[in-house]
Formats: C-alpha cells, structure tokens, sequence
C-alpha cells in the first residue's frame, strides 16, 4: 500500500476570524509494511497528519491518495468503506462500549455473529492475552488489556493499515512496550502509523516523520541508517 499526499494544507475554522494553519504544503510518500512514527509538540500538527491520510480530515487544499484512490474524488461514503475496509483504528481512549462484553465489542463493527466470525474474534482475543477476558465488560479491565481489546477490535477486518493516536499515551510503561510490540508484529501484514509525543516507543520504527508547526522537518530510517 502507498500513500501519496501532495501540496496538502489543511486549516480549521476557515470560515472564523481566528484560523488554524495545521497542515503546510506537506508533500510525502509512504508505502509498504512499516512501522511509521510520527512525532512532534503538542500542536504541531501530528493527528492533524494521521486524520489526513486516514480519510477523516478532508484537507483545505492539495491531494491525498491511498493506491490509486485519490480522496478528493470519492463521496463520503465511499471514503468511509475504503476507511472500513482497509484501516484499523486505536486511539488514546479506546472507545469500546462499555455495555457490551469484550467479545460483542469486536463482533460490532463486522455486524456478524456467525460462528466463523467469533472464532475469529476469540482467536485475536487469544494472541493479544486476554481472551480470558472475553465475557468481561471494558470497565472491568485494566487500561493495559483494554488497549489491547481495542487493538483487536482494529484487526476484525484485517487492516491494510492502522492508525494509532497515541494508542500508548494513558498506559504505564509495561503495558505500553507491550502495546508496542503487538503492534510491531502487525507490521508483518500491514504499514503501522502511530502518532506520538513518545519517541521511547518509537525505537523500533522503520521511519519516523517529525513534524513542527504544520511542516515536515525531517523523514529518517533510523533502522537503515544503523546498519553498516
Ligand atoms: N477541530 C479543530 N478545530 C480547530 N483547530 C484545531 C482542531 N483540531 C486541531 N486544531 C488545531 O490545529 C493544530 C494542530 O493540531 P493537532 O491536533 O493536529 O496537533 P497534534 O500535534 O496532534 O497535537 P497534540 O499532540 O496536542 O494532540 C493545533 O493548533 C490545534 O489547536
């Protein structure tokens, strides 16, 4: 999978006196299983980056593409079935309902409680370590196994790509390795991009963007570069 994005500003409150210029003229193209890292200060424009190539911020101006879909010729829902169809979500708060079991919360957005669909789900359940937890309500777990739940909510569809929003940023340091590395193993069957402010869980990117002020400052390969 390739990512192309071309010239793209993006500006919240266009219409308001007070604007912000969130994006500017990012140009950058990414493609293959990776982990990606995107880091900066606060307000610098990361999740305004991640939502861009997402498909959930539609930029002011310039292109964004995914392949060879271009976002700015698809209506809204057909970026919505390519956004379910392809890319997995987990955010900072994770987003389960906190009414339904773990399990049902991974049946939900398949809309499918077929048996092949279940197995499927307590398998995934099973390889992030808390199938144990399936019947559970999210309240009645740690933040360590919700995120985890979470992530396994994102692998239903199995995701071309996944977008992580500080996926790691309410986790002690521990569960946040270990978020890390499930997330790394996925690398094996999808590109990866977490946005951060913690460069610690980054040691293993393949590519980490740094963004300042609405801009890209820098794109390294710090594996590549380590290498003789
Ligand atoms: N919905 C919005 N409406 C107006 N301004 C916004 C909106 N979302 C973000 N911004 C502004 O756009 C700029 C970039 O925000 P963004 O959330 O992309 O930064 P970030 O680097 O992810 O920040 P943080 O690390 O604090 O989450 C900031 O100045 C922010 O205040």
């Amino acid at each position: 999978m390739t990512f192309t994005l071309e010239n793209v500003n993006l500006i919240y409150d266009i219409e308001k006196e007070v604007q912000t210029l969130a994006l500017r003229d990012v140009n950058l193209t990414l493609s293959g299983n990776k982990l990606i890292g995107i880091l900066g200060p606060s307000g610098s424009g990361k999740s305004s980056l991640l939502y861009a190539m997402a498909g959930l911020r539609r930029p002011t101006s310039g292109n964004v593409a995914y392949n060879d879909r271009t976002y700015g010729s698809l209506s809204a829902p057909a970026l919505a079935t390519l956004r379910r169809k392809e890319f997995g979500f987990v955010f900072q708060r994770h987003f389960l309902i906190n009414y339904m079991t773990v399990l049902e919360n991974l049946l939900t957005p398949l809309n499918k409680n077929t048996g092949p669909v279940r197995e499927k789900a307590l398998s995934l359940l099973e390889r992030l370590g808390i199938v144990h937890a399936a019947g559970k309500r999210p309240y009645q777990l740690s933040g360590g196994q919700r995120q985890r739940a979470a992530i396994a909510r994102a692998l239903m569809n199995d995701p071309q790509v996944i977008f992580g929003d500080e996926p790691t940023a309410a986790l002690d340091h521990q569960s946040a390795r270990e978020v890390m590395s499930l997330l790394e193993e996925y690398t094996a069957h999808a590109m990866v991009i977490i946005v951060t402010h913690d460069e610690s869980i980054l040691e293993n990117a393949d590519t980490i963007i740094r963004i300042w002020d609405g801009s890209i400052a820098e794109i390294a390969s710090p594996k590549a570069e380590g290498q003789p």
